[in-house]
């Protein structure tokens, strides 16, 4: 199954979901090559991209060097300041935008925008509205079951944004309340699947073939959107494209391959956010893979100074040796 959205093909229908501070455009690079039918970028603040900041222009920047679409999220409460930003990013080169009605974070939910537009659905929809009247790319959202269990309102809201535009939406299978607890309620998310027509894509604690069929077979969702579950496995959105739809299986590096994909990696974040920052950021990176894969020395890549000193850390940590 494909999921089309204008010109773009979301082949397989295995989508990477947006992370702030993490899926930037080093990691997105990275899931794109392994294969992924989209990956979409870290939320960008609709207010802080009209202030031209550099740091907040870099989170929308989206040239994959792929034959891939890439989606630029933007966060927002005010329906003008997120038309402008999407004008912005689209200009960019944005492919797709995505409206980030899901984020549970107080800081977001604070200011109303995130999963708090969900609790003042005649608002979003202004929103939406401005936002799918300001750009010619086709727009989706991503939202969650509702505010609480008392408000579980993602089939109304999906229902209202379809009428205004929206080409898919994407549902986290929590409510806002939920946070990050429990376990996502992929049956949850066929009311939203048989409230709409455009695709509807199954979100939450995803990770693997398994999960992602058992996520489809709940929901009845055209697709699957994977985030933790990539992090230091940029392969996975392959492998289960692979398992469930046909795609073509990932080959997943060994040894000094492997040193030299996360070193690359590493590299690429160095350059992208200069080295400083970079060496910073990379940390979590870096100690995803030695989760995952169960490397040694990830103490000392965590503190180490230098990039040469990182880098010798990861032949040491993941290369030949240290598989034999
Ligand atoms: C560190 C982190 C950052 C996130 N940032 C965003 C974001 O910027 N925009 C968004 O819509 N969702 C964000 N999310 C939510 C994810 O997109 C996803 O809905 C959630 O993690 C559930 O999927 P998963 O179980 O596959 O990780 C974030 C989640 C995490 C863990």
């Amino acid at each position: 199954m494909t999921i089309h959205l204008d010109d773009h093909r979301l082949d397989p229908p295995v989508l990477l979901a947006p992370m702030a501070g993490i899926t930037d455009l080093p990691f997105r690079r990275m899931v794109a090559r392994f294969g992924a039918g989209l990956v979409v970028s870290e939320m960008v603040a609709s207010g802080e991209m009209l202030t031209a900041k550099p740091s907040v222009r870099a989170k929308a920047r989206s040239e994959l060097g792929l034959d891939l679409p890439s989606s630029v999220q933007l966060a927002g409460r005010e329906a003008r300041p997120m038309a402008e930003a999407a004008k912005m990013v689209a200009d960019m080169g944005a492919r797709i935008i995505d409206i980030n009605m899901g984020c549970p974070a107080k800081k977001v939910t604070g200011g109303a925008s995130g999963a708090a537009l969900m609790r003042d659905p005649d608002h979003a929809l202004r929103l939406i509205e401005a936002v799918t009247a300001a750009v010619d790319v086709p727009v989706t959202l991503k939202m969650r079951l509702g505010w609480d269990d008392e408000s579980r309102n993602a089939a109304d809201l999906a229902r209202r944004a379809e009428g205004a535009g929206v080409r898919m939406i994407v549902v986290h299978g929590r409510t806002r309340m939920q946070f990050y607890q429990g376990q996502a309620d992929w049956s949850a998310i066929r009311e939203v699947v048989e409230a709409v027509s455009v695709p509807v894509v199954a979100n939450g604690d995803i990770t693997d073939a398994a999960s992602a069929r058992a996520a489809l077979a709940a929901s009845g969702a055209a697709g699957v959107m994977v985030g933790r579950g990539a992090q230091g496995a940029p392969w996975v959105l392959a492998e289960i494209g692979h398992a469930l739809h046909g795609g073509p299986a990932p080959r997943i590096p060994r040894g000094n391959e492997l040193s030299d994909l996360i070193s690359e990696h590493y590299e690429a974040m160095l350059r992208f956010y200069g080295g400083d920052v970079g060496l910073r950021l990379a940390r979590k990176h870096l100690g995803w893979y030695a989760d995952r894969l169960g490397a040694p020395l990830r103490a000392e890549m965590m503190v180490a100074q230098s990039p040469e000193a990182v880098l010798a850390l990861i032949r040491a940590a993941f290369g030949e040796r240290a598989a034999a």
